[in-house]
């Protein structure tokens, strides 16, 4: 399987641009958007493999090399730091990090009167930086999804997560108080991967870069 090229793709918001943006690249993506339940896809001929993961776990498998190369959010990669390339920034998947506060308790206030509160996110890492670069001390309390429940059950005086539409924060009476990045979708590949699958790779990413060049990122 020397010569086959393994693309991990994140099942979920990123999948649907991920697999159009690669068959406009002009590789096979038949079968990808049938409803299954298939994880891994062979696309013989072409020497192709496609591993569909979940969107988090995309930088543990092209770090390891299970996959050469994947698409994941900047987020993801901020937030785990695995020892992978970014190679192309998508500008799809467009959302923004923040801060946000539910709207009693920022009206009047501004972030530094939380100092000492508890944080809810699904990011620690990027929570923790963020925090200690203001000089906060905070606890974070590390969620896997539905973050913007925290403050409502007293389970945290505030949340850092990413807001793409706003709804969510809106709906949940949030308000965001502080911008933290912001994060697209990028293509990444493995180390190794990268040098030795040049052939392969290096075509794709030109033809990638090419086609991303001219789009404008919607934040
Ligand atoms: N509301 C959103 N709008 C646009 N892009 C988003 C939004 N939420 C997340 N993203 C981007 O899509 C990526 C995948 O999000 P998605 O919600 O599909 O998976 P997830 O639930 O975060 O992953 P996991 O299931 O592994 O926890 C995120 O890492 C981010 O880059
Ligand atoms: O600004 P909006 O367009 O409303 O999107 C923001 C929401 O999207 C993400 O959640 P997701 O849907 O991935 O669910 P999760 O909380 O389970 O991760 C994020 O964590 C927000 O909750």
């Amino acid at each position: 399987m020397k010569d086959t090229l393994t693309i991990a793709l994140p099942k979920g918001k990123l999948y649907d641009e991920a697999i159009d943006l690669l068959a406009e690249a002009g590789l096979s993506t038949y079968g990808l958007k049938e409803d299954s339940r298939k994880l891994m896809f062979h696309h013989e001929a072409e020497r192709l493999k496609y591993i569909i993961c979940r969107p988090t776990d995309i930088p543990t498998f092209v770090e390891y090399g299970a996959a050469d190369i994947g698409v994941v959010g900047k987020d993801t990669i901020v937030e785990q730091d695995k020892d992978i390339m970014e190679l192309v920034d998508l500008k799809f998947g467009f959302c923004r990090f923040v801060v946000a506060l539910p709207e009693e308790a920022a009206r009047g206030r501004d972030l530094s009167q939380f100092n000492h509160r508890r944080v809810a996110t699904k990011f620690p890492e990027v929570a923790d930086a963020f925090f200690r670069e203001k000089g906060m001390q905070v606890e974070i309390i590390k969620l896997h999804g539905n973050i913007e429940l925290a403050p409502m059950v007293g389970l945290a005086d505030m949340i850092v997560d990413i807001v793409s539409t706003g709804r969510t924060l809106r709906e949940n009476n949030l308000v965001a108080v502080e911008e933290i990045f912001n994060a697209t979708a990028r293509l990444v590949a493995n180390r190794v991967s990268y040098r030795l699958k040049h052939q392969r790779i290096q075509p794709l990413v030109e033809k990638v870069r090419q086609l991303v060049k001219d789009k404008e990122v919607r934040y």
